[in-house]
């Protein structure tokens, strides 16, 4: 009997049918899954065109040495991939014309210029491939071979800028992007009201881990919701029965249940018939990719960080960001446009005294970052000098955190190191709050130089003195006693991985500097965790 997995390849097989198996690799966040490892481990070694995968596409044999895991370390080792320093310079058709050579090729994909010529050589299609596209606008040619490869992440760090003059491709953002997957989620809405009230709900999936973005429109009765779910977005642009109150009374979001409630205080208390109407896209995202963000507040926060509220302009959008997801700040200098990303922090997280300023905001309107201050940081140096009421842009939220592939688990670890923590903040509360094989254990261990290094010890201290399942260590590189002593080695966290243990850990999120972080996995890899065990937060 034929088996159909050996079939020879028909022109049909070709088609962009193959699961994106290469948009789970995360860049930012490290984590490869166990697909993308394979197929690189046996495509490195191939010397022909077959594929790893046993797709019988032209995929290239990889020289050694440039394997996905090694373009993932390139990518975090800290070098100039860009070649603009960190800076992002908009960049014209005729600049782009001219890096069309092998050793100085950009590309422009959807309207953002990339600098790919350290990609070169670990381009599965190989380099005569890559360099059909180079110095000029590739999307088309991209999309045509291999649309679901996720791009924006293994070239994050080859980001030169956006593509001038380009309204166009702008458009094509929305348009372009690739279709969802037949089995891709759609929320269902529905809608509840009381006297003075209306409730706009949407269900999404359980564990979806849903992010949310809801603008107001000028006229009163008018708004209109984005819903994110993982890279895809779902708009609902209502016109409602009657006028509302902005911003609302309430917006819940539930990590767990993947439901969204917008509670909207009606102008005028009456009994509607309806909510009104509304008109559902589910392939469009937000045309804007950055909202105006004014700061309320920036003051030090320890000897080397501070603590930046910033809230919507006007009130215009309010936003709730994907746990483990992280925003893009934007702060412009001299001419030119510099951005960072930054994890917001849950504001039962921040320090108390800054409660004096506005927390009863509508939740979403404001966010709360705490910033490491660095001497040679051009973005952090800027973000510190601003004052109340300078605007910075900020992204839609970003990243690629699975809550629900931490569901099966139940002893939890997370290693921070320094201001890595505010990712690891964000997974605290919806991990113990989770009903669904409710969780046994989840220990931190947070890594600084000194004691006046370590972020919102009090805030830690409690949680653990709330819930017994939450331990918090502190591990200090230039200790003083009593606190261990240490830096992250496979020695440390051995014990933790002790299989005659009961409790012994089975899922480990990491966020640190890139040391940290290639330091971490190394570890848990010799100690026989599976990439699908592990998630890396760029730190
Ligand atoms: C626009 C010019 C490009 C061309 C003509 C091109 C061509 C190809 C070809 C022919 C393959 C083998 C296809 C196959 O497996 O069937 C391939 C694979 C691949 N390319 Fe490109 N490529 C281009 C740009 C890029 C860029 C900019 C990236 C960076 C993110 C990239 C990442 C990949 C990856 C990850 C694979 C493996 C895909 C898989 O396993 O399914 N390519 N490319």
């Amino acid at each position: 009997m034929a088996d159909s997995k050996l079939k020879p390849p028909t022109s049909k097989d070709k088609a962009p049918l193959k699961p994106p198996a290469v948009a789970a690799l995360s860049i930012s966040n490290l984590q490869l899954p166990s697909s993308a490892q394979q197929k690189l481990t046996v495509g490195s070694n191939n010397t022909g065109s077959g594929s790893a995968t046993g797709n019988p596409r032209n995929k290239c044999a990889l020289k050694p040495g440039y394997s996905l895991m090694s373009w993932v370390r390139l990518c975090n080792s800290g070098d100039d991939l860009s070649g603009t320093g960190g800076r992002v310079v908009p960049v014209s058709r005729a600049e782009l014309a001219k890096h069309n050579q092998v050793n100085d090729a950009w590309m422009a994909i959807r309207g953002k210029v990339f600098n790919v010529t350290r990609y070169m050589d670990f381009h599965p299609g190989g380099v005569d491939e890559l360099m059909r596209g180079v110095g000029r606008d590739a999307t088309k040619l991209f999309d045509e071979v291999h649309a679901w490869v996720n791009y924006p992440q293994l070239l994050g760090k080859c980001y030169v800028g956006p593509l001038k003059e380009n309204v166009t491709a702008k458009v094509q953002t929305v348009a372009i992007r690739p279709p969802p997957a037949p089995t891709e989620l759609v929320p269902r809405f529905d809608w509840i009201q009381q006297r003075s009230e209306l409730t706009l709900c949407f269900y999404t999936r359980r564990m979806a881990n849903p992010g949310m973005l809801l603008k107001r429109k000028s006229a009163a009765d008018a708004l209109e919701l984005y819903i994110q779910l993982a890279s895809s977005w779902h708009v609902f642009d209502f016109k409602l029965s009657d006028a509302v109150v902005w911003p609302p009374k309430a917006v819940r979001v539930g990590h767990e249940t993947g439901k969204i409630e917008v509670v909207l205080s009606k102008q005028v208390a009456e009994p509607w018939t309806t909510y009104g109407s509304q008109k559902v896209d589910k392939l469009n995202a937000p045309s804007e990719e950055h909202y105006e963000y004014e700061v309320l507040h920036c003051a030090d926060f320890n000897h080397d960080s501070f603590q930046l509220s910033l809230q919507s302009v006007k009130e215009a959008v309010l936003m709730h960001v994907p746990v483990g997801y992280h925003l893009d700040i934007e702060v412009p200098h001299n001419g030119q446009l510099l951005e960072r990303s930054y994890t917001p922090v849950p504001h039962n997280c921040l320090p108390s005294n800054s409660a004096q300023i506005d927390t009863d905001s509508s939740p979403g309107i404001r966010q709360d970052f705490l910033v490491k201050y660095y001497e040679n940081g051009a973005v952090s140096r800027q973000l510190h000098q601003l004052q109340p009421g300078a605007t910075v842009r900020l992204s839609l939220p970003r990243g690629s955190f699975a809550l629900s592939a931490l569901e099966p688990h139940r002893n939890i670890l997370l290693l921070a190191a320094g201001s890595g923590i505010t990712p690891i903040l964000s997974l605290l509360r919806p991990l113990l709050r989770r009903h669904t094989n409710r969780l046994e254990r989840l220990q931190l261990l947070y890594f600084n130089k000194t004691n006046s290094d370590i972020w919102l010890r009090d805030k830690l201290q409690a949680l653990q003195e709330a819930d017994e399942r939450f331990t918090c260590k502190h591990i200090l590189s230039q200790a003083e006693q009593p606190v261990q002593c240490g830096r992250i080695c496979q020695e440390l966290l051995a014990p933790l991985f002790d299989k005659q243990q009961a409790e012994s850990f089975s899922y480990v999120a990491v966020c640190g500097p890139t040391g940290f972080n290639t330091a971490a996995l190394d570890s848990l890899k010799a100690l026989n965790l599976k990439p699908e065990q592990v998630h890396v937060f760029q730190g």
